[in-house]
């Protein structure tokens, strides 16, 4: 199979890398069905990258109806090593506006039951995720967009997502609260591919692209798909340029990560008490410790 060592999450609005040369559309499948789309191989500068747009390059996939565990298992079979998650948010502070960009490095979970793990049905295992974006490379790609100095972008080093269930926006009640919660940040993604990536052992980090204030501030209309769509083309072509510096970056030095080894003490089942249609669903993360 093709690979590559860095893989791209295009989020609404981005539904493909310009940029991308010599492409290959791969249909992969995985031991948990497919991914939201055929994955675009090519080439950005010299370096070989895999790019998947989350919802489909047509956006017909609700949040709820990712496929976040296909998505993160084919990335696997690809080699990714290094995951970049471009996504649409609504701001929840004041200081972070429309066009701005978060690289956020803490999550809050309000979604209800997505499939979020790989293990059960026999084998259990508890990633750590304290930290559940990897520093390394969430550095390199703030770096990445501090040098560039994109008109009307400032950049957040850090913050927490809150990650919604949807489709439906927000309440103004719920809105408030997340904000006490001190959140910088609103989505419906980034939460179960942060974790399916951990346990995967590849290093993930979100670059959120801000498109409106929610529904908490009093002087802007609540958000609506009018009013991200407004903001989406910018920001679709300011992430292009982000991930074009960040993959430049991290090629020329790839970075270590604690996420690259998530897996090493976390699986309590004896290896061998694991049942051989495990071994076979999860051979590609598990290889290594067998
Ligand atoms: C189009 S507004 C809501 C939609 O946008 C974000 O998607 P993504 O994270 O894939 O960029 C948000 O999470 C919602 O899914
Ligand atoms: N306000 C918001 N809430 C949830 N997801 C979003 N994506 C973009 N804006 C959003």
């Amino acid at each position: 199979m093709a690979q590559a060592t860095i893989g791209i999450i295009g989020g609404s609005g981005l539904y493909e890398m310009e940029a991308l040369g010599d492409r290959q559309e791969v249909r992969i499948d995985t031991p948990f069905g497919a991914p939201s789309d055929a994955i675009v191989l090519g080439t950005l500068d010299g370096t070989r990258v895999a790019f998947l747009a989350r919802h489909g390059r047509d956006h017909t996939l609700l949040p709820s109806e990712l496929p976040f565990r296909a998505n993160i298992y084919a990335m696997k079979q690809l080699g990714v090593k290094y995951l970049i998650s471009a996504s649409a948010v609504g701001s929840l502070k004041e200081t972070v506006k429309p066009l701005d960009m978060v690289v956020v490095d803490q999550f809050i979970d309000r979604t209800r039951s997505r499939p979020s793990t790989f293990f059960g049905d026999g084998i259990v295992a508890h990633i750590s995720f304290a930290d559940p974006v990897c520093t390394a490379l969430a550095r390199i790609l703030a770096n990445a967009v501090e040098s560039l100095n994109l008109p009307e972008v400032e950049l957040h080093r850090g913050g927490t997502y809150v990650c919604m269930e949807g489709p439906a926006f927000s309440t103004r009640a719920e809105s408030h609260l997340y904000r006490s919660w001190g959140a910088s940040v609103i989505g419906m993604t980034n939460l179960p591919e942060a974790k399916l990536a951990r346990e995967a052992e590849i290093a993930y980090a979100t670059l959120a692209l801000v498109t409106d204030y929610d529904c908490w501030h009093l002087e802007h209309d609540s958000v609506s798909v009018e009013m991200v769509i407004a903001n989406l083309k910018a920001n679709a072509i300011n992430a292009q340029k982000v991930i074009r510096e960040t993959v430049r970056r991290l090629s020329e030095n790839p970075p270590e990560s604690e996420a690259h080894e998530a897996l090493k003490y976390a699986i309590l089942t004896p290896l061998d008490r694991i049942s051989p249609a495990v071994r076979e669903r999860l051979q590609l993360l598990l290889q290594k410790y067998l």
